[in-house]
């Protein structure tokens, strides 16, 4: 597997090597000792699976201690423009933001440790994503920031108005939000 580390340098883009033949393609979609080398002791607790129309935003989204989450997210079906921002106020790189096209052709995962927010965007009909997590899902300590935040900035590949859930449109900017110390 390939490992590009990004502009934030614990944001990770993971490209696994795939076997391509007459029958289709076989990859390791996740290997423990290969991903050592991206990070360590990190035991993975849950799956999650989300399926979203062309259009549809979802983010931005964090937990916090005592319950953080880290993600290792990649695109089963489609497109999408993953997102990563740094919301840990005593980084160099706190607001800063790291995007990246994954999909079911590139096979590419991005590696989103504790201490970020993410958040991605559909570009294609319909896309699925699926992510690893190290924490189970603690309602309690959910956190969000809104996804057009103008501090951060992001550069959405978006030409009309994305669809949100009703959480996300109440999302709080990021300074009113709760972040990492
Ligand atoms: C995140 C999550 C939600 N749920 C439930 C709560 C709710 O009824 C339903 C849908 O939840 P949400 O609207 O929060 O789903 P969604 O907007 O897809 O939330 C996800 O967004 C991406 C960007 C992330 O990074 C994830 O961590 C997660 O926050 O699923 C679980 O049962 N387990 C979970 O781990």
């Amino acid at each position: 597997m390939l490992v590009t580390t990004t502009s934030i340098p614990s944001i990770q883009i993971i490209e696994p090597k795939v076997f391509g033949d007459n029958r289709g393609f076989f990859m390791e979609s996740w290997n423990s000792n290969d991903f050592s080398q991206v990070a360590s002791d990190i035991t993975f607790v849950q799956d999650n699976h989300s399926r979203s129309k062309k259009g549809v935003v979802r983010g931005l989204h964090f937990q916090l201690p005592p319950h953080a989450q880290a993600k290792l997210v990649r695109c089963i079906y489609g497109r999408i423009f993953d997102v990563a921002v740094d919301i840990r106020k005593s980084s160099p790189t706190f607001g800063k933001w790291v995007g990246v096209e994954l999909s079911a052709e590139n096979k590419r995962q991005l590696w989103i440790p504790e201490g970020f927010a993410h958040g991605f965007v559909a570009l294609s009909d319909f896309a699925e994503v699926f992510y690893k997590t190290n924490e189970y899902w603690h309602k309690e300590c959910e956190g969000s920031i809104r996804w057009d935040d103008p501090t951060i900035a992001i550069t959405w590949p978006l030409d009309e108005t994305p669809c949100l859930s009703e959480k996300d449109n109440l999302a709080p900017y990021l300074q009113q939000a709760t972040l990492f110390e």
